[in-house]
């Protein structure tokens, strides 16, 4: 049945998640990142004034000149230019934020005076600003240790090592550095079960998908989210989806264009984490050595799209990259993409998975650990005794999700 979008999630009013965001987390954000780079004056004053103009001033436009200007002041411009952050919704200004993170370390060139582009200053053009962090979580000599599951996979049933590594997919979601800015992510063995697991329906319906062939299966098109641990882990998940039981024919592994939300995967993030993957022992250096074959052969792609990096909800899907995906089974990872799947809005939370993303008109599955206000699919039951027993249960990073439609 369609159902009405509800109202979208704002920053305000002081209190909420969203508030505590930007006025907890950003500003733990910021000191990290300028200490995990030596930047010059300009740096340190372009993030301090992005800072403050976040706390409460009033959203200022990208210079004409950045080099996503036409985007930013064309198809994602919501209006909200001019005024204060605090009235904005929070997804659209989040994402905004981050952005205005790159033009202040002056990732696409500048003095990041809050232009980033043109100016005499390039140093830190192209510079990850995020790297240090992604970089330490890549090098862990603990993810070794941390993985040692996957080598006792081996001969398992097809079923057992499906859902083995869809719940490695989901839990590598809990690790993301955006969490661990303000949040501690205890082992994995105090995660609760998924509050929906349609792990089984997620594999039935791909092999369902290969048709009369037989052969393979359909086009995967996986919307990445973080990289390092949960990449690791998405990375196996692919190997497992073209391997013996040809659950997919190829895998779309889609990526940010540009930094974004700290530890989102770029394709730099892709070529270290299947390098690290390779390297690992014995199983897991084995699936690393699959994975660089099938990257040869076609069969697992790297793909990205600047709206990948937009502020909008999955409504607003520009036509190419709708094109695109078609054909497709998506599987959506991580709490900001169910964001942008569902919508960033007050949903009632038994509101069917089904009737919130048919907008898409493709297949999906989402894998995420919640960490926000959203989530939609649950019984009324659930959503009483969670209220009830774990105020925080929304976003604490506890509880996952596993659906399709
Ligand atoms: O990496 P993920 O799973 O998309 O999570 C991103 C995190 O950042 C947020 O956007 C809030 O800052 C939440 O949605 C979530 O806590």
């Amino acid at each position: 049945m369609p159902h009405e979008l509800p109202p979208p999630i704002l920053i305000s009013p002081e209190g909420s998640f969203a508030w505590d965001v930007f006025h907890r987390r950003h500003p733990v954000l910021i000191e990290s990142l300028l200490a995990a780079l030596p930047y010059g004056p300009e740096q340190v004053r372009a993030l301090r004034a992005l800072l403050d103009e976040s706390l409460d001033g009033v959203i200022t436009p990208l210079a004409d000149d950045a080099p996503d200007a036409a985007q930013w002041h064309g198809p994602w411009d919501r209006g909200h230019y001019g005024k204060p952050w605090a009235d904005t919704p929070f997804l659209w200004a989040e994402s905004y934020f981050f952005r205005r993170i790159l033009a202040a370390t002056g990732y696409y060139g500048g003095s990041g005076s809050g232009s980033g582009w043109g100016s005499a200053e390039p140093a830190w053009a192209g510079v990850d600003p995020y790297q240090p962090m992604k970089d330490a979580e890549l090098a862990d000599p603990a993810l070794e240790a941390a993985f040692a599951w996957y080598g006792a996979l081996e001969g398992a049933e097809p079923e057992r090592r499906f859902a083995a590594l869809v719940e490695a997919a989901v839990l590598g979601n809990r690790a993301d550095l955006v969490f661990q800015v303000t949040e501690t992510v205890e082992g994995y063995a105090a995660v609760n079960p998924p509050l929906a697991d349609d792990t089984g329906g997620i594999r039935s319906r791909l092999l369902a998908a290969r048709g009369g062939t037989q052969v393979a299966g359909p086009r995967v098109a996986v919307i990445c989210d973080n990289s390092g641990r949960e990449l690791l882990a998405d990375l196996l998940l692919a190997d497992e989806l073209l391997g013996p039981a040809s659950l997919a024919a190829v895998v779309e592994l889609h990526v940010k264009p540009a930094p974004y939300y700290i530890s989102d995967a770029t394709a730099t993030d892709f070529g270290k984490a299947l390098r690290r993957l390779r390297g690992m022992p014995a199983a897991l250096g084995a699936a690393g050595q699959r994975l660089f074959a099938h990257a040869a052969a076609g069969r697992l792609r790297a793909q990205t799209h600047p709206f990948w990096c937009s502020p909008l909800s999955f409504h607003d899907l520009p036509a190419d990259l709708r094109a695109g995906l078609d054909g497709r089974f998506l599987l959506v990872k991580g709490d900001l993409n169910y964001r942008r799947l569902v919508g960033d809005r007050w949903w009632d939370p038994t509101t069917p998975f089904a009737d919130t993303v048919r907008h898409l008109g493709l297949p999906v599955a989402a894998l995420r650990a919640a960490k926000s206000d959203v989530v939609v699919g649950l019984s009324r039951g659930q959503v009483e005794r969670l209220d009830k027993t774990e105020p925080d249960w929304r976003l604490n990073g506890r509880h996952s999700l596993v659906q399709t439609a």
